[in-house]
């Protein structure tokens, strides 16, 4: 019997919970992750169907418009207030400099802040001060207060922006994640600038009739209206308690870090996880060689021949591009790991860059153009979501704020440094013999970019891959086909299968080959563990098997671990479950029945009533209990190294752990595999083939023909 043994009705495959497919989710938006017959349209309207997120996405899109119509407003502003074209130029790149610039500064400390202070007071602040500072401009007019206002409202945004996307991923699901960032990315770069443009287009058109009935001018109105967005946006803001996210509960931090320590912390964060590390790279990278693409492109169109309408059309191309990879590239992508998708997604706009360099003809341009944009696009998203799903809300805000100032950094590098070294590289004309080469500097620098991009893109992907069984060019071609042999996910949810056992009997041995057999088989599976398997697992893992960890309570220890479930349960099991993949946990309640109940002597019913209420009923359709007496488990346990925390107990208490786990096994056969794990891992991993090979056959798989945009993200 596990934490909730199931009523004869309720047995077998899929029926691993008593709750409901619900009842991990939040109250809104969960019926958009049935499998992966569900389209981008429908998981995107559940999403929506998340009060707060709505709401904050609502608001952020006034903002996002207000913003639009603001840079419109002040580059107008700013043109308007000089003479001649050389200063309305320098007045332009002034405006954008200054854009740009407070991210190298400020971006880090903003970071620090969102994950120091209450991140919805810093939003609603920020945003009261963007209103005042955006109303200002046109009430002071002048150019040197231009910039200062343009400069102070950048950084100001450098503290909203980090304090939001770390906000996000409190309000939504894992899987919800991506979808959402769909939406958000949508609604910022695709319709609200159109908006804009359009509504800035309206008003500068009947600018006289508002001068004459308002008595101000079209430009300065728009600047009002944007300043206007801000405020909204602060009284929604203020609204949204779940912003704070643990601070929501009235749950004050505890600051042990100053400042500074924090700001470090972040940063020796990023550099040590491969993972964080992987995107920072990736991501930077991608921008530095975008830079490169932007300030060759005016050139680049020359040396095709086109002046600058072909400009425009390249411009544009990008957009498309990016547009389509950000919409339909999860769709395309399907069940790629989102680690592998990012590296590889890098390396195909690095390619497309590369190839840009040798094209003779604007039609190939912009075919390549569109490509690039399109793998880009699914970068960023990708990069976006893992970033929201895989780190941890201590440290969210400064891994966003250090992206984004690495992201504006590289940029401003890339844009000032590319016309020199074009001017400097200049056009060499290469005799070949059988002919002659024309070399210009924006081609040699466009190839430049492309490769630079193929690197980061390989060296984001060493350092994300998370050494999954399949080679990449299957997953990448398995993701690709929807034919009859590629790997299916279950139609009616997935199947959850627990690894249970003592010390080294083997677990880990057998979660990996039975992972091997199920995804050469065609099946979409997730191998994971406990504890550990979650950011802030990771650090319940590290707190509970550290051997220093001296007079934690018995209480405090089955709590832990049970914390460590709960978050396991949200993260991770409960969406792949409702996927459909096939889930394969080594260890899960009945470690802590067996390790807390009996080890640590707690009332078997206390650590059963935890284990239900961290795990919502959750429980597995197949157990496998590998039983080993405890002297040859630790024995080869103890092959690995120094024995951690729980390893190091005594023979007496492993002696009773394993008569628990047989004790559960036996109160509920059924649901149980009871294999000896002394014998051979051939012939243990043959047994259990046989029995997951029963409990799968009959349930149906995904149709063979699924929707184009059907893949749920995983
Ligand atoms: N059936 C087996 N016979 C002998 N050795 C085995 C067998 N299965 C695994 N091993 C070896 O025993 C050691 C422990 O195996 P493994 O890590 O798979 O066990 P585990 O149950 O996950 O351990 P733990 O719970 O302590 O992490 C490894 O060195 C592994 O190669
Ligand atoms: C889930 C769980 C685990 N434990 C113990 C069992 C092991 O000693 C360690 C985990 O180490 P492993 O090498 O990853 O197997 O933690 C526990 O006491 N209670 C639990 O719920």
């Amino acid at each position: 019997m596990t934490a909730q043994p199931p009523p004869p009705s309720e047995d077998g495959p899929t029926g691993h919970d008593a709750t409901g497919p619900d009842a991990a989710g939040p109250p809104a938006g969960d019926d958009d992750v049935q499998g992966t017959e569900v389209g981008l349209v429908a998981r995107v309207r559940a999403v929506l169907r998340v009060p707060d997120f709505r709401k904050l996405w609502l608001s952020t899109a006034l903002s996002s418009f207000g913003d639009w119509l603001g840079l419109l407003a002040i580059t107008a502003t700013a043109t308007s207030l000089v003479d001649g074209f050389a200063a309305a130029n320098f007045a332009l790149g002034g405006v954008l400099l200054f854009r740009l610039l407070p991210a190298i500064v400020l971006g880090p400390l903003a970071g620090a802040f969102a994950d120091r202070f209450d991140r919805r007071r810093t939003m609603v602040v920020t945003d009261v001060l963007r209103f005042g500072f955006f109303a200002s401009i046109p009430l002071v007019d002048n150019l040197v207060w231009l910039f200062v206002a343009q400069f102070v409202i950048e950084a100001l945004s450098l503290f909203w922006i980090p304090a939001k996307d770390a906000a996000v991923p409190n309000m939504l699901r894992k899987d919800q994640l991506e979808p959402a960032n769909q939406l958000s990315l949508v609604t910022t770069y695709g319709l609200t600038p159109v908006a804009a443009a359009v509504v800035f287009a309206v008003l500068t058109t009947i600018g006289e009739r508002i001068s004459d009935l308002l008595a101000v001018s079209a430009v300065d109105l728009a600047l009002y209206v944007n300043a206007l967005t801000f405020l909204v946006a602060a009284v929604v803001i203020w609204n949204l308690p779940s912003i704070s996210g643990r601070r929501a509960a009235g749950v004050k931090p505890v600051h042990e870090e100053s400042f500074l320590a924090s700001l470090v912390s972040g940063f020796s964060f990023a550099g040590h996880t491969p993972l964080v590390r992987g995107l920072v790279v990736g991501i930077t990278g991608a921008f530095v060689a975008a830079g490169v693409v932007i300030a060759t492109g005016q050139a680049f169109a020359l040396s095709l021949g086109g002046g600058e309408a072909a400009y425009g059309l390249l411009f544009g191309a990008v957009f498309i591009g990016l547009g389509t990879g950000i919409a339909f590239g999860p769709s395309v992508a399907r069940d790629l790991a989102r680690e592998r998708l990012f590296g590889v997604a890098i390396v195909a706009a690095g390619i497309a860059v590369s190839l840009l360099a040798w094209t003779p003809e604007l039609w190939i341009a912009l075919l390549l153009v569109v490509a690039m944009g399109f793998f880009a696009g699914i970068a960023y998203l990708a990069g976006f979501t893992l970033l929201g799903t895989e780190v941890d809300d201590a440290v969210r805000g400064r891994t966003f704020a250090l992206v984004q100032s690495l992201v504006r950094a590289g940029l401003i590098v890339s844009l000032a440094l590319t016309p020199f070294a074009v001017g400097l590289l200049g056009r060499h004309v290469l005799d070949l013999g059988i002919g002659s080469l024309t070399v210009t500097g924006e081609r040699l620098l466009l190839g430049l970019a492309g490769l630079v991009a193929v690197g980061v893109g390989v060296g984001a992907y060493r350092q994300m891959d998370d050494r999954r069984p399949v080679p990449l060019v299957r997953d990448v071609v398995t993701a690709l086909r929807r034919d009859t042999t590629a790997r299916r996910r279950l139609a009616g949810g997935g199947v959850f299968i627990a690894f249970e056992g003592g010390e080294g009997a083997g677990k880990s041995t057998q979660v990996r080959r039975l992972q091997e057999w199920l995804t050469a088989d065609g099946l979409v599976t997730r191998a994971t563990f406990e504890p550990g398997a979650t950011p802030s697992g990771a650090g319940i893992r590290r707190i509970v098997l550290d051997p220093d960890t001296v007079g934690l309570a018995a209480r405090a220890e089955a709590l832990l671990y049970a914390a460590d479930r709960a978050q396991h349960v949200h993260d991770v099991l409960r969406p792949a479950l409702d996927a459909g993949e096939v889930v394969i946990t080594d260890r899960y309640v009945d470690s802590s029945l067996a390790y807390q109940g009996a080890g640590r002597v707690i009332p078997m019913d206390d650590v059963r009533m935890i284990s239900r209420w961290a795990t919502e009923g959750l429980r597995p359709d197949l157990t496998v209990l590998l039983d080993l007496p405890p002297e040859v488990g630790l024995a080869r346990a103890r092959g690995r190294g120094t024995a951690d925390r729980l390893e190091a107990e005594s023979l007496d208490f492993h002696q009773r752990v394993r008569r628990t786990f047989r004790a559960l096994a036996e109160s509920d056969p059924g649901r149980y595999l009871v294999l000896d794990a002394t014998q051979d891992p051939d012939q243990v991993a043959a047994a259990v083939r046989e029995r997951v090979g029963m409990l799968l056959a009959g349930l149906p798989r995904q149709a063979a023909a699924a929707p184009a945009d059907g893949a749920g993200g995983s």
